[in-house]
């Protein structure tokens, strides 16, 4: 998890902390934004650096998260012959499922700048897109883009696979991760 401490002590994460008056005046602009100039995506494509950093940082969370769906849920895998992960990064997801169950064929998709230093993986093909022009804007409207995916995935066999770590319930714990959360926009973004 080093890397994903590292990426959120960095100037560039620590940054927006010192701009989240925007938030209170709502001034339409994100604090990150506001220090950076720019939306978090579009930072990371001007700046490799900073774009290898994050898909390096989310690699280490889903290492983790991953492993655990490998070991305890396999089940949900049986049947399932292609995959897609919708803002894979740089694809460890997909890589450590594909050689967790050989028979499924992965679709990672992400930004394109993302996508063009994402490793090539056997079994797995790289697109690159944006998702809210594919799919739908915004995570408000994410039962929106869960719609999309079920009339995309086939109607016998198909399913939506939802990860969501479990978080004991603990009133000052959430208010802690609303805390974090102010950050970014209501909607997910940042
Ligand atoms: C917070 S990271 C999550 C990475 C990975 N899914 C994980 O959980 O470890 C969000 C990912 O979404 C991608 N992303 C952001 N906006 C996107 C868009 N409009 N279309 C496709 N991918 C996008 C980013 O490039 C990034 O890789």
């Amino acid at each position: 998890m080093a890397t994903l401490i590292l990426l959120e002590i960095s100037p560039v994460m620590l940054a927006p902390w010192h701009s989240l008056s925007s938030r209170v005046l709502d001034s339409g602009n994100s604090p990150f934004e506001i220090a950076n100039g720019k939306d978090a995506w579009s930072y990371a494509e001007k700046n490799p650096g900073h774009s290898k950093f994050i898909d390096e940082a989310m690699a280490c969370e889903a290492r983790v998260a991953v492993q655990a769906i490998i070991e305890e849920y396999p089940q949900v895998f049986d049947g399932i012959k292609s995959l897609v992960d919708f803002g894979g990064s740089n694809g460890t997801v997909l890589a450590m499922l594909g050689k967790a169950f050989p028979w499924i064929h992965g679709i990672h998709f992400d930004l394109p700048f993302v996508v063009a230093v994402a490793a090539k993986v056997d079994g797995v093909e790289n697109i690159g897109g944006d998702m809210f022009e594919c799919v739908q804007r915004r995570a408000l409207e994410c039962i929106k883009i869960l719609k999309k995916c079920r009339e995309a995935i086939p109607e016998d066999k198909g399913e939506a696979i939802i990860v969501q770590a479990v978080v004991e319930v603990d009133k000052n714990r959430a208010a802690r991760f609303r805390e974090v959360d102010i950050r970014h926009g209501d909607d997910g973004t940042y």
